[in-house]
């Protein structure tokens, strides 16, 4: 049995993954912390999964491995100097590891490599992200992700920068930029998580679209990364490396 813990287990998402770790056989919910809980409670636990706030996970994430557990995080804005600050905790306590996916969907891991894959084939790609209006963050941790997947794609096959001589009258109006590509966020009641990554050339679109349809949804590569957590040193950015892809 994999001792595990949640913060943010009232949230949205880890209500999802406390069911799930308590459906699991192999798995034990040791302690279910939301924010103005103590953290102490997670500490019988050998996994810790985050899904809580931008502005707390670097704290959580410091106190857990501080403490020797490995963590499994899904909470955003791993921006570089994030990652950079993890490896150091990571350093400093050796023999802990942690996985930040930015989307635990299978389905979303797909959309970004078939973006990845496809951005050497056309002069243009843009991304729309549509989410719920509750979302703490914009652009989402799938559509940075997705963009700098793209931007590598695009370097690497020697592309420059995409065309576009609009010159925007409003700030905003042309989304952000995410590398030198363009990611545009829809907050809309009704929505879950979505995602259109758009890809132009000569004569034809590409357009990829992934849509979250329930938050169990995540649950799946959720547990898959609490499992294989332990094996899997140091920093893991992306479910896609534990999956055969
Ligand atoms: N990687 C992935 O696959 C996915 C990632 N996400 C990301 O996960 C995060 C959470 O999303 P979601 O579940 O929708 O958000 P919610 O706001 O529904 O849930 C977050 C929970 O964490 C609680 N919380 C806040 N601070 C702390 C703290 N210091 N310790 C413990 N709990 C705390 C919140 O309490 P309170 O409400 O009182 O502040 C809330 O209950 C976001 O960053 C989101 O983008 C979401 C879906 C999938
Ligand atoms: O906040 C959400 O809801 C989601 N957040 C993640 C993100 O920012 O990419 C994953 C998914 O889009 C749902």
């Amino acid at each position: 049995m994999i001792r595990v813990g949640v913060l943010g287990a009232r949230g949205r998402v880890g209500i999802e993954v406390c069911k799930a770790v308590e459906a699991a056989d192999d798995l034990e919910l040791v302690a279910a912390v939301d924010k103005d809980d103590p953290i102490e409670e997670l500490e019988g636990a050998q996994v810790v999964v985050d899904f809580t706030h931008p502005a707390v996970v670097m704290d959580n994430l410091a106190w857990c491995l501080s403490h020797g557990i490995h963590a499994v995080v899904g909470t955003t804005g791993f921006d570089t100097e994030r990652l950079t600050r993890v490896r150091g905790l990571i350093e400093a306590n050796p023999g802990v590891n942690v996985l930040i996916a930015p989307n635990f969907g299978i389905a979303a891991v797909l959309m970004m490599r078939f973006a990845q894959q496809a951005a050497r084939y056309f002069d243009s790609a843009e991304i729309v992200e549509l989410h719920h209006p509750n979302k703490a963050d914009a652009p989402s941790g799938t559509a940075r992700r997705t963009a700098e997947l793209i931007a590598e794609a695009r370097r690497k096959a020697g592309l420059g920068p995409m065309p576009d001589a609009t010159s925007a009258e409003l700030d905003g109006a042309r989304g952000a930029d995410v590398d030198g590509v363009h990611v545009h966020a829809v907050r809309l009641a009704g929505l879950i998580a979505h995602q259109e990554v758009i890809l132009g050339g000569d004569g034809e679109i590409l357009t990829i679209r992934h849509d979250t349809m329930n938050r169990a949804s995540f649950t799946p590569g959720v547990l898959l990364g609490v499992r294989r957590i332990a094996e899997t040193p140091g920093l893991t950015v992306g479910l896609e490396h534990l999956l055969d892809l």
